[in-house]
């Protein structure tokens, strides 16, 4: 570990594509470049991006090669018209391109050309001082089959995504600055910036020649209103401003945030369940957690499928569901099957909170609209392999209360094993686990909302209304409700 202050190397990324400056394409590039770059030690300073222009990249590069040690660029490297790159690099250091026979013997391998004037051999001009690279993959230890190249301090990849993300992890010899690490922690706050801005210039003025601070406001986020990040190159002085500034920030204010509980989310609910060591809560747990092993037990990975509407409850069985199976499955790379029934009028929120965890979670969802009885005779048709779904019913919803841990649906209805781990849960267990885990849930909870159905027949809950002190009518989270009695108060059906 370095303890002095060692300038670290500087980079600049040149993002080339007239489809980004369009927004036709989002960038996902230069965030990629960004977060190997800080792990390697790298100081990015600067994103660019640049039109498809010769001109235009050509300016850009010969400034940037002046101004850092490094220049990464993404995209134009392909054999279009629009593809300028090499040519823009070669005109920044008044070079030339010229056809590099290692590529021209690559391209005749691929396409079977050889000839110079030929569109695809477009991709063989490179600048006449550029030199070849290849990657070595750190499985295989195979030599990559396509040379990134380079230029002075100027690195070139290809834009489309996969082909930038695969190779330019294999050059962090280039980049990786081995003298100097950065070290951060983050504060998640559940006040506002105002309230403490005073009290981050202070630690940022004591701290300033060795951490750095940001303050990072999330107006969304169901459990802190700011992150805060420190960091620096000295492991000592990061503890103590951190330190400092925790005690300085008002009494209560931090909160324990996990930004992500997917991460060894097994691992995790057994914590909470050992920290719940022998209450109620734990046990019921506990049961929630044998039902489901059962069920994948008895039902292999392609048999089963998550009820999975967005609500509450079903978050918490999509979290648990997912946490088993990537425990008995750790390396599988088929999707978890969801089936979501549209209902007539959904909320804006709970679809995009769906889709949000369809991401997260990565899953296959089966999406049917209608009744919900036509929609699982659908299911049966066209995914037959189907056998179990996991509901997270609880025996207090209408028509619950007779449901076991396993129940065939009823005998009128498509033949499917309901497997239904959380029965017994009761509305506070359902927050103790999400809000404990720090498992994001859909919004409308955070606006006075405890049990979600369709737009036209559902409402906050009125006991969690309040008047704010502009006198506008409020409502608070939905894991402040007192009496679970009235967790159906804002629905009429
Ligand atoms: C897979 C399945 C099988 C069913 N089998 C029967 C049956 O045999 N007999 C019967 O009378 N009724 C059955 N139903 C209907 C069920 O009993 C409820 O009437 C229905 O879930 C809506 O009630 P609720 O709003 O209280 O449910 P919620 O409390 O919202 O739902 C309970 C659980 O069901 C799942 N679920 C509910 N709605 C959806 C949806 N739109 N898309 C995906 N998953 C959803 C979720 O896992 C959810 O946690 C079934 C429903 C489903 C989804
Ligand atoms: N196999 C390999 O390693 C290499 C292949 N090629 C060939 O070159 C061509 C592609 O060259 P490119 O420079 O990629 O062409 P390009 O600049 O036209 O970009 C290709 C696509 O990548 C996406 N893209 C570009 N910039 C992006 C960004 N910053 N963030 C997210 N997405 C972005 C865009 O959707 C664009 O359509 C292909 O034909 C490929 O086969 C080129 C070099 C290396
Ligand atoms: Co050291
Ligand atoms: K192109
Ligand atoms: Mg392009």
């Amino acid at each position: 570990m370095s303890s002095v202050n060692h300038k670290p190397s500087t980079a600049g990324i040149i993002v080339i594509g007239d489809e980004i400056l369009k927004g036709q394409t989002i960038d996902t590039n230069s965030t990629f470049i960004c977060q190997h770059l800080y792990t390697w030690g790298v100081q990015v300073k600067k994103i660019s991006v640049v039109s498809d222009e010769l001109e235009e990249i050509a300016k850009e590069v010969k400034e940037f090669s002046e101004k850092y040690t490094h220049v990464v660029t993404s995209g134009g490297v392909g054999p279009t018209h629009d593809d300028l790159t090499f040519e823009g690099v070669a005109k920044a250091f008044n070079e030339k391109t010229l056809p590099h026979p290692d590529l021209v013997q690559l391209i005749k391998q691929y396409f079977g050309t050889d000839d110079l004037l030929s569109p695809k051999m477009k991709m063989a001009y490179v600048p006449e001082s550029a030199k070849l690279q290849y990657g070595e993959s750190k499985i295989s230890g195979k030599r990559t089959k396509y040379p990134m190249v380079s230029t002075h301090n100027v690195y070139m990849f290809p834009g489309i995504p996969s082909l930038l993300e695969g190779a330019f992890v294999l050059f962090e010899d280039i980049f990786r600055d081995p003298n100097v690490k950065f070290f951060s922690r983050r504060i998640f706050i559940d006040t506002d910036e105002i309230t403490v801005s005073s009290i981050l210039q202070d630690n940022f003025n004591k701290y300033k020649e060795s951490v750095s601070l940001g303050s990072y406001p999330d107006l969304h986020n169901s459990y802190f209103k700011v992150k805060l990040i420190l960091e620096s190159q000295i492991e000592d002085k990061l503890n103590s401003a951190c330190e400092e500034l925790k005690s300085a920030l008002p009494q209560g204010s931090v909160v324990k945030y996990d930004e992500n509980p997917l991460i060894d989310a097994n691992e995790k609910i057994h914590e909470l369940l050992k920290s719940e060591n022998g209450s109620e809560f734990a046990k019921k747990l506990e049961k929630s957690l044998h039902t489901i092993e059962k069920a994948l037990e008895r039902y292999s990975f392609d048999e089963i499928c998550v009820g999975f509407n967005g609500g509450k409850d079903c978050t918490v069985l999509l979290h648990l569901v997912y946490a088993a199976v990537k425990r008995k499955y750790p390396s599988i790379d088929k999707k978890l099957k969801s089936l979501y029934i549209r209902s007539k009028l959904p909320f804006p929120e709970v679809e995009k909170f769906i889709q949000i965890a369809r991401d997260r979670y990565n899953l296959n969802e089966l999406m049917y609209y209608g009744r919900i009885k036509d929609c699982m005779g659908e299911l049966k048709n066209q995914h037959p392999e189907i056998k179990a779904v996991f509901m997270g019913t609880r025996n207090t919803d209408p028509y619950s209360s007779h449901l076991e841990e396993f129940t065939m649906t009823d005998a009128d209805w498509p033949q499917f094993m309901r497997v239904n781990p959380i029965l017994e849960w009761s509305y506070d267990d359902i927050w103790k686990f999400l809000r404990g885990l720090c498992v994001s849930y859909c919004s409308l909870y955070d606006r006075g909302y405890t049990s979600l159905g369709s737009m036209n027949n559902t409402h906050p809950n009125p006991t969690l209304q309040y008047i704010d002190y502009r006198g506008i009518v409020c409502y608070k989270p939905a894991h402040q409700l007192q009496d679970n009695q009235l967790e159906r108060d804002g629905r009429n059906v």
